[in-house]
Order: C-alpha cells, then sequence, then structure tokens
C-alpha cells in the first residue's frame, strides 16, 4: 500500500505532446515514462502540476491579469454581464452567489460554457443553453480567453490520451463517444483578501471555494502566484496544500473520470481558503466529456477490478445541470 500523498507531484507532459500522434506512441520510452507518472499521480493523488504543455507563461499571466482587471472594476460595471436563468447560467456571479453544499463561497466569478445552439440537446441541454456574454471591458477579454481556451482543449485532450494510456486502453480511448467532442466550462474567479473581511468572517477562516469534486474529466488551473490557498483532501482526511508552481497548471480529476475508470481513479475533494491579505484570482478551465455522453466503466478498467463495474451509466450533462442547480439555488 503506497504512502497517503502529502505533496502534489509535478509532471513534465511535454514528450508526450511532441509524440502525440505517433502511431506507436505507447511504445516511445519519454512517453511511457509520462504514462507511468500519470498512472501514479491519478491513483494516488487525483492531483498533479504538469509544466512542459506548452502554453507560453506570457499568456497564462495575462489571462489573470485581465481576470484582477475586470473583479477590480465597480459592481454596476461587473453586473452588466449578470448570470442568470435566463442567460443559461452564463455570466458573472456575485460574492456568495455560488454556493457549495449549500454553503455560500466568499468568491466572485464569471461562468463561460461552450456554446448550445437552439435544442441542440434536447431538454438536456435547455438550462445551459446559449451563447456566452463577454465583458466589454477589459476590451481584449473575449479575445484572449477564447485563444485561451482554444489552447487549453487542445492540451487537455492530449493529456487525455496520455491517461487512456495509463488505464491500459488505446490513446484514443477517450475519442468517439466519450470525449470526441469535448464539452468545457472557464470559470475565472477572485477571492477577496482575508482583510476586507469583517471580524466575524476572519474569525471563521473564511471559505472561498468549500470542499467539492470538479464534475467532468480533467481540469487545468491557471492560479494566482505567491498565495497559498487551494487545498487537496488526501486519503486520511489531512488538507495538502497546493503552493503555487510558476508556469505550471495545477490539474485534477473530474467525476466522470472517475466513473471511466472503475474508480481505480478518484476526483478528490479540494478547496479554497484565501487567509492572506491580498486579492487572489485563479482562472479554471474544465474538459469535459461530450455534453449528451453516457459515462460508464471502461472495460479494460473493469476487467481490472475483478470485471464488476461499480458504477451505473451516468449522463454528463445530466450531471452538470444538477450541481449548476445546486450551485445557484435561489
Ligand atoms: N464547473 C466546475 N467543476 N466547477 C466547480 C465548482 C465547485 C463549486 C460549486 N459550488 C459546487 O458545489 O460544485
Ligand atoms: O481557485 C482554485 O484554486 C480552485 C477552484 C476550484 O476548485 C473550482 O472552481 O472548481
Ligand atoms: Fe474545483
Amino acid at each position: 500500500m503506497a504512502m497517503d500523498f502529502k505533496s502534489i507531484p509535478l509532471i513534465d507532459i511535454s514528450p508526450l505532446l511532441e509524440k502525440w500522434d505517433h502511431p506507436n506512441v505507447a511504445q516511445d520510452e519519454g512517453v511511457a515514462q509520462v504514462v507511468r507518472q500519470l498512472d501514479q499521480a491519478c491513483r494516488h493523488a487525483g492531483f498533479f502540476y504538469v509544466k512542459g504543455h506548452g502554453i507560453p507563461i506570457s499568456l497564462m499571466e495575462e489571462i489573470k491579469s485581465v481576470t484582477r482587471e475586470y473583479f477590480h472594476q465597480p459592481y454596476e460595471e461587473k453586473i452588466k454581464i449578470k448570470l442568470s436563468a435566463a442567460t443559461g447560467y452564463r455570466g458573472y456571479q456575485r460574492l456568495r452567489e455560488n454556493r457549495t453544499k449549500g454553503i455560500p463561497d466568499m468568491q466572485e466569478a464569471i461562468d463561460f460554457y461552450r456554446e448550445v445552439k437552439h435544442g441542440m440537446y434536447g431538454d438536456l441541454g435547455e438550462v445551459i443553453q446559449g451563447s456566452n456574454i463577454w465583458p466589454s471591458n477589459p476590451s481584449k477579454f473575449k479575445q484572449v480567453m477564447e485563444h485561451y481556451i482554444d489552447l487549453c482543449t487542445d492540451v487537455s485532450r492530449k493529456i487525455m490520451r496520455g491517461i487512456g494510456l495509463a488505464l491500459g486502453g488505446s490513446a484514443d480511448e477517450m475519442e468517439g463517444k466519450i470525449a470526441g467532442d469535448p464539452f468545457w466550462i472557464l470559470r475565472t474567479i477572485g477571492y477577496p483578501a482575508s482583510s476586507i473581511l469583517d471580524e466575524h468572517h476572519k474569525a471563521d477562516n473564511v471559505v472561498g471555494c468549500g470542499e467539492h469534486s470538479d464534475y467532468g474529466l480533467l481540469t487545468l488551473l491557471n492560479q494566482d502566484d505567491d498565495i497559498v490557498a487551494l487545498q487537496v483532501r488526501n486519503k486520511s482526511g489531512e488538507w495538502i496544500s497546493a503552493p503555487p508552481v510558476p508556469g505550471t497548471f495545477v490539474c485534477n480529476i473530474g467525476d466522470m473520470l472517475k466513473i471511466l475508470s472503475n474508480g481505480i481513479y478518484e476526483s478528490t475533494l479540494h478547496r479554497v481558503i484565501n487567509n492572506t491579505p491580498r486579492y487572489r484570482v485563479c482562472v479554471a478551465y474544465f474538459y469535459e466529456p461530450n455534453f449528451d455522453a453516457t459515462v460508464e466503466p471502461l472495460d479494460v478498467c473493469s476487467q481490472k477490478t475483478g470485471g464488476t463495474k461499480s458504477f451505473e451509466g451516468a449522463v454528463y450533462g445530466k450531471h452538470l445541470v444538477s450541481k449548476v442547480f445546486n450551485n445557484f439555488a435561489m
């Protein structure tokens, strides 16, 4: 039995990115090493840092700076893109508007989802139907974010190829019906400095985001430098900090990958507490299955765990919609 994790591993994925479409990708020694590291990280922590991802650090920084600039504006400006049922739950949510397990989170955020055209997934798609509403300030916000989303989608797809191999399947394991047409979510998040909070809240260790697992396959977190606020729960129930490592993404696996792996990989609980005197930003990109995918344990995984499937099939879009309703229960 491996020791419970006390820190989060860092993986250089550049060999995987270089060879991702080679016909014998799994035979490449560099790739095989990345795949082993992914497997270990996903089994034990469900979290890992990645470097060698190819997304320019200057862009990662710009994403955080436009996010900070947006949240720095007066409330009247931010509320122009207010999230509501009518916007398909896309847009700005003020402090404490988003809830986790019923408790308001000390964060403000903007949610963006891949476009869902009218009628696209029938009743299932109706709740988040629509296009994103973009802030007009900072003026480059939309252009920079859309470029970033494309790059994150590409990197995530390639990491998922490595994870397919790590699970003993093929590099294409997640393509087609599972995530050949992946849904995505982008959340730009701001966590107020603890100094702005009143004495009562301070005493409570104000929670920026309560403990939760993510919903889909893989999350890429671009977190603020210098502030330690993200915490990951290990199997013994200890909270392990995930301090910022400049130029890296913090990656974690979501509920749909837990199901696909038949529980070999865990969608690890995590939370955010910003106990510092500085406003913290984080931009979370979520790589998800096809919106209408029915996700069930892969055969290659259930064979490894004694032939039984520990989970019923789950429709990803249904899972997402039920989470969205919980987050914004009026
Ligand atoms: N799209 C994703 N995965 N967002 C994660 C947000 C987690 C917090 C949310 N209030 C919740 O309770 O789920
Ligand atoms: O702010 C962070 O570091 C993590 C946010 C998060 O876990 C989420 O939005 O799902
Ligand atoms: Fe999360």
